[in-house]
């Protein structure tokens, strides 16, 4: 009836991408995230909704639905339960302690600084404002205070002087997941560019995209690039790290490993043990997207080489504002900069509410230079609306 069962934990823009792919590969999805009508369920066979922070429903959903690949799609999942199934038999993509690493941002550092020796920034941890400020001796000034906990820059402020260090820390505390008040103070790395490298592990070993340029704005990406120019020598440093992190992590799927590149040094920062936000890009950028090579991994598919087509750019569209009584307008209007020499595309996500800066969309544009890709990414994104109904 189906070549496999998924679960998929998260249903946002990267999860309905993911089901598409799979569909095409004729699997059988049930999607589940906190709401209903979440963007990969209206593409999926079924849905769940409960949250995937609350154990018993996670339990239930995964006994229920027995699927052949549980695929987290979000970061805030409880890990455990995940750990418990794999344990009886069940594939969790890429595996469970991955998911549970990767959630936890000391757990990652950890690894990747002190485990397998990765350069990173100079870092801290602190539970009170006081390790803060002790933190912030140890990195200097500025520096960058995160949750351990939370995703898309939430709770992540940037510090001067040392009289920010109480509102960044009061900030963290408020907008950070779970139940540990936990910061990590890193030293911030003024970077000339900084990097996605989408890294395949799969049956047929470790495999890379060409590197992801993007751009952040409050810790949350604004538009991304491919692809991006760097030395040999940088690249493969970026390479090796990546692949270490990967294969101590192990299972197969992709990861979207971020590193900050100065003028001669690579400097690992995080990773996705999933696809990531800013390889939105390779929607038309690719022969394969990142999200085409999630499921040839996870099914245990052939992974051909990736063929690049040409510069390409992706531009995010946000809402400004909460509502639920929305339309989204102008369409036609950006999809009308494609011509014989670019190809202009639109995502629309189908977000049933928008918040300020949501992201609800994404706009995809090529062009003969990464600049001009770039332009008319953001040219397109700026000409599709959110029109609020009162
Ligand atoms: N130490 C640092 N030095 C300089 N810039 C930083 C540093 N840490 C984070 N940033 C900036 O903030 C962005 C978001 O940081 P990070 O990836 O750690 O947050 P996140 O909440 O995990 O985001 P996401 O979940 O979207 O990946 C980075 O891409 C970078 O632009
Ligand atoms: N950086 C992580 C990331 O981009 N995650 C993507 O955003 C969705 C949540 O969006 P929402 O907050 O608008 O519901 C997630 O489900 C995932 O697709
Ligand atoms: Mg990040």
């Amino acid at each position: 009836m189906f070549t496999a069962k998924i679960l998929l934990l998260g249903s946002g823009e990267l999860g309905k991408e993911f089901v598409i792919s799979t569909k095409r590969y004729g699997c059988y999805v049930v999607a589940c995230d906190s709401y209903a009508n979440a963007p990969a369920m209206q593409v999926a066979d079924e849905s769940e909704v409960f949250s995937m922070l609350d154990a018993g429903a996670l339990r239930n959903a995964i006994e229920k639905h027995r699927p052949d690949f549980i695929v987290p799609e979000i970061e805030a999942i409880r890990t455990e339960v995940l750990q418990d199934f794999e344990d009886k038999g069940f594939t969790v993509v890429p595996s469970a302690r991955a998911a549970s690493l990767t959630m936890n941002r000391d757990r990652i550092r950890e690894l990747a600084a002190t485990e397998l020796g990765l350069r990173t920034s100079k870092y801290r941890y602190a539970e009170s404002l006081e390790e803060v400020r002790e933190g912030a001796e140890h990195t200097g000034l500025p520096c960058v205070i995160k949750p351990v906990m939370s995703s898309s820059g939430k709770g992540q402020s940037t510090v001067r002087t040392p009289d920010q260090l109480e509102l960044a820390w009061n900030d963290a505390v408020a907008n950070m997941r779970g139940d540990r008040k936990k910061v990590i103070v890193e030293e911030f790395i003024a970077f000339e560019y900084e990097i996605t490298l989408l890294t395949i592990r799969s049956r047929e070993g470790v495999s890379f995209c060409e590197p992801i340029g993007h751009r952040q704005e409050r810790g949350d990406y604004q538009e991304s690039w491919q692809p991006t120019p760097m030395t040999e020598k940088l690249l493969d440093d970026a390479k090796e790290m990546a692949r270490k992190v990967v294969d101590n992590l192990g299972g197969y799927g992709i990861f979207g490993v971020e590193f900050f590149v100065t003028r001669d040094e690579v400097v690992f920062s995080e990773l996705s043990p999933r696809p990531h936000d800013t390889g939105l890009v390779t929607l038309l950028s690719q022969n394969l997207s990142e999200f085409d090579l999630h499921a040839r991994a996870v099914l245990g598919l052939p992974i051909p080489q990736v063929r690049l087509h040409g510069p390409t750019a992706s531009a995010v569209i946000l809402a400004d504002r909460e509502a639920e009584r929305f339309t989204i307008q102008g369409l036609s209007n950006a999809l009308v900069l494609g011509s014989a020499d670019a190809d202009v595309e639109v995502r629309i996500f189908g977000k049933p509410t928008t918040r300020k800066h949501r992201r609800m969309g994404v706009a995809l544009a090529s062009g003969g230079t990464v600049e001009e890709a770039r332009e008319r990414a953001r040219q397109a994104a700026s000409r599709v609306q959110i029109g609020y109904e009162p």
